[in-house]
């Protein structure tokens, strides 16, 4: 019956439009599905008048007794098609499960063609609240998109929606009223650097602080004992971690108690993978303990592991130092049990990906995102290279500033003049590391910059790819395939 509608709808519109075939659902005697022109993508609802209320969009023609309305992707539609399809955010029921964040709000459908090879749990909505900011989207954006590439892609899954690096309640609170079901909190604003503060400071904070009578009766001289490793916390250790973290364990509490009397059921994870310190394994223990002493129930953890974790290259350190800290970390978490670890910037980390699977025992949540946005920009350069180069030199114009909150220590100098790159090899420019880091943290300034009002790129973005649909999803597919595949347990 769907075949006859839809063939019906292609006779009528002599193939004006490109059907998303995977789309095309029925609801009782209604058929939906995704379309798109040269410029945009709609949802065809071919139903009762009833039915078709329910949305705004236009009306443009007839078949059987059943109107045919053409509707915006807009939010309002979003949410009919969430309500009449349960097309929700769930929390995680696996064992390893993958962030697909998406900058541009256009990966979604290549990102759930990955899922049934892959025994993961997607979070299909993962946006940081620092790429919001720069991207000028907000969380509702965010989840609109994904469900709308889940609807044309017709995947039928549970997937997640991650709050990411979230510093403010407020932000919080607006996640949680759009739906989400993952909130990731970073209070590394409130982890103490004390090698850059006055000891002196230190220890008028530890000896007046209200908790430390408590915390040393808990923790002093005690040994935490694992399969092969053994941690005792003597007094000077306990010292240096309280007055590390005490801070940011409270932020912590505060923040999941607001999430606790809002919702009922969702993922908490905290986030310290960006400080400057890596977390060591008594600070390991301690943190997990706090944490659970003040009733804080998270699901995650992404500690700041050792070595260098920047974004859109791989891991920079000692791979068999980082294998020793992780043996032991994984010990404790598999001690201390009922959470996984979380590994952020895991885009292109993919030396470390079968140390995590091993030691995590596959049980495990990597986060991924400029690397979408990176396999788009690949589409950009191999579609017009022309509208690559310019990006490319604005990008140039814009590191300096766009680091100074992800610290990658790319040499732009090094990257090759883009004008004398001739056009059929600019795409190899994505190729190159430091051209990597340029393009990936300069996302923001590329995508919001306007020249008298007008978008300086994301309009032409947007077009080529929409243009270069087939091409950015296969591109998509593969990267993110490669991340996939290493994952595999
Ligand atoms: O760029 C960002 O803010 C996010 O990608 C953020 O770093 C995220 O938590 C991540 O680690 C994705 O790789």
């Amino acid at each position: 019956m769907a075949e006859n509608i839809v063939e019906k709808f292609e006779k009528l519109f002599k193939g004006k439009y490109k059907i998303y075939y995977s789309s095309i659902r029925k609801l009782e005697k209604s058929f939906f599905f995704m379309i798109r022109d040269q410029k945009q993508k709609y949802l065809i609802s071919i139903a009762k008048k009833r039915i078709c209320e329910k949305f705004e969009g236009k009306k443009i023609g007839r078949i059987n007794d059943l109107d045919i309305l053409m509707c915006p992707t807009n939010d309002y539609n979003c949410k009919v098609i969430r309500t009449l399809f349960n097309i929700n955010p769930s929390v995680c029921k696996k064992n390893t499960s993958f962030g697909f964040g998406d900058r541009l709000g256009l990966a979604t459908p290549a990102h759930t063609t990955l899922i049934n090879k892959y025994d993961v749990f997607p979070v299909l909505a993962q946006q940081s609240v620092r790429e919001l900011s720069r991207t000028h989207r907000n969380f509702k954006d965010v989840l609109d998109s994904a469900i709308w590439g889940i609807f044309e892609s017709g995947y039928e899954g549970e997937f997640g929606a991650d709050a990411d690096h979230v510093k403010d309640i407020n932000d919080l609170m607006q996640a949680a009223y759009e739906g989400y079901s993952m909130y990731t909190v970073d209070p590394s604003d409130h982890v103490k650097n004390i090698d850059k503060i006055n000891q002196g400071e230190l220890v008028e904070f530890y000896k007046s602080h209200p908790l430390r009578k408590e915390i040393e009766m808990i923790y002093s001289g005690k040994v935490f004992s694992f399969e092969k490793s053994k941690f005792t916390m003597e007094d000077k250790e306990l010292f240096r971690i309280f007055v590390t973290y005490v801070d940011a364990i409270e932020h912590v509490v505060k923040c999941y108690e607001a999430i606790k009397n809002t919702k009922k059921n969702f993922d908490f994870e905290v986030s310290i993978d960006e400080t400057s310190i890596p977390t060591s394994p008594l600070a390991h223990i301690f943190i997990v303990h706090e944490l659970r002493r003040r009733g804080v129930d998270f699901q995650t953890l992404a500690l700041r592991f050792v070595g260098q974790w920047q974004k859109a290259i791989d891991y920079i350190g000692d791979l068999s130092v980082l294998e020793s800290e992780l043996s032991m970390h994984c010990e404790i978490v598999k001690s201390l049990s009922g959470y996984r670890l979380s590994l952020h910037s895991g885009s292109d980390k993919f030396s470390v990906y079968r140390i995590f699977t091993h030691y995590c025992d596959g049980k495990l949540h990597v986060k991924t995102a400029g690397t979408s946005y990176l396999e788009a920009i690949r589409t950009v350069a191999e579609a017009s290279p022309s509208l690559y180069r310019n990006i490319h030199k604005y990008a140039l114009t814009c590191f300096e500033k766009d680091n100074t909150s992800y610290h990658v220590t790319a040499d732009i100098n090094k990257i090759p003049d883009v004008d004398n790159v001739e056009d059929s090899k600019v795409v190899n420019l994505l190729d190159i590391p430091e051209v990597r880091q340029l393009i990936h943290i300069t996302y923001g300034s590329v995508l919001t910059e306007k020249i008298n009002g007008k978008y300086l790129f994301r309009d032409e973005i947007y077009r080529i790819l929409h243009e270069n649909e087939f091409l950015h999803y296969k591109r998509i597919r593969d990267h993110l395939g490669k991340h996939l595949e290493l994952l595999k347990n």
